[in-house]
């Protein structure tokens, strides 16, 4: 498509971006493709592109009156300059959301690493409140084999189970079907193996980390998945879902993932 533009790392690592959604769909890096991309993912106008990294605002999920994960991943962004893109707000944004913003995308490749920055700027004239998300669809070669490490005692939601709040007692998580968790407060510092390789995962400004597979029953129910596509993917959210954010006029908040593979 003409609207996604490849950016090249430091040490030969390539990254794709595209203008819709102001979404990451690839990040090549050390020869192995990181992130995963539905092969049903539809560009479609007004469609949200199941894999890579969706850009959430200004709700997370069902957690308001809007869209469900608002409207920033069906948008068309603007490129604005290398390794960046805009969402402004318009007519179509102020008749689901009433206000002023400006939100950036920053991607950028180091040495075996990717870094993606979210920058929101309140340009109206009132004090606003949003959650957020970079919904990061994780690449995996053998889901049965994957923990991800860095949880273990963390209160979670478990919205895969009614919402309920619960405790993490392993050190490592597996995947087995649907797991749909929020864990409020805890941020980065994240490993992911899978077989035998391991991708370090790390946020800041995000207060919340949301990980996501939705299993085998409801990958076949997703138009845009399908059977057994749940296997090649996990989704570990950097996210501010919790707790909505504020910002006054004038204010800017900013978010950053950063992905990287150990040497
Ligand atoms: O299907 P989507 O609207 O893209 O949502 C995909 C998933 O996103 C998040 O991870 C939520 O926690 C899940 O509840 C949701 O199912």
């Amino acid at each position: 498509m003409s609207d996604i533009v490849e950016l090249q790392g430091p040490d030969g690592a390539t990254a794709r971006v595209c203008a819709h959604g102001g979404q990451l769909l690839s990040w090549v890096c050390a020869g192995h493709e990181r992130l995963y991309l539905s092969p049903r993912a539809r560009h479609a106008s007004g469609q949200a592109i199941r894999g890579g990294v969706p850009v959430i605002f200004p709700q997370f999920g069902d957690r308001g009156p809007g869209p469900r994960h608002g409207f920033a991943r069906v948008r068309a962004w603007t490129p604005a300059g290398e390794g960046r893109w805009r969402l402004r707000d318009d007519d179509a944004t102020r008749a689901l959301w009433p206000h002023g913003f400006e939100l950036e995308l920053t991607v950028s490749l180091q040495a075996r690493a990717l870094s993606v920055g979210l920058d929101v700027a309140n340009t109206g004239d009132d004090a606003f409140a949003f959650t957020a998300a970079l919904h990061t669809y994780l690449a995996v070669d053998a889901l049965a084999g994957s923990h991800l490490h860095g949880l273990g005692g963390r209160a979670y939601y478990d919205a895969a189970r009614g919402g309920t709040r619960a405790t993490q007692t392993e050190a490592a998580l597996a995947f087995a079907g649907e797991l749909d968790r929020l864990y409020p407060g805890a941020a980065g510092g994240l490993a992911l193996d899978d077989d035998g390789r391991r991708l370090r995962i790390d946020a800041e400004g995000f207060p919340d980390t949301v990980v996501w597979n939705p299993g085998p029953a409801l990958a076949v129910e997703l138009a845009d998945l399908g059977p057994r596509e749940h296997e090649r993917f996990v989704c570990v959210e950097a996210a501010a879902a919790a707790q909505p954010l504020r910002l006054g006029p004038g204010e800017r908040w900013h978010g950053r993932q950063t992905l990287t593979v150990p040497d």
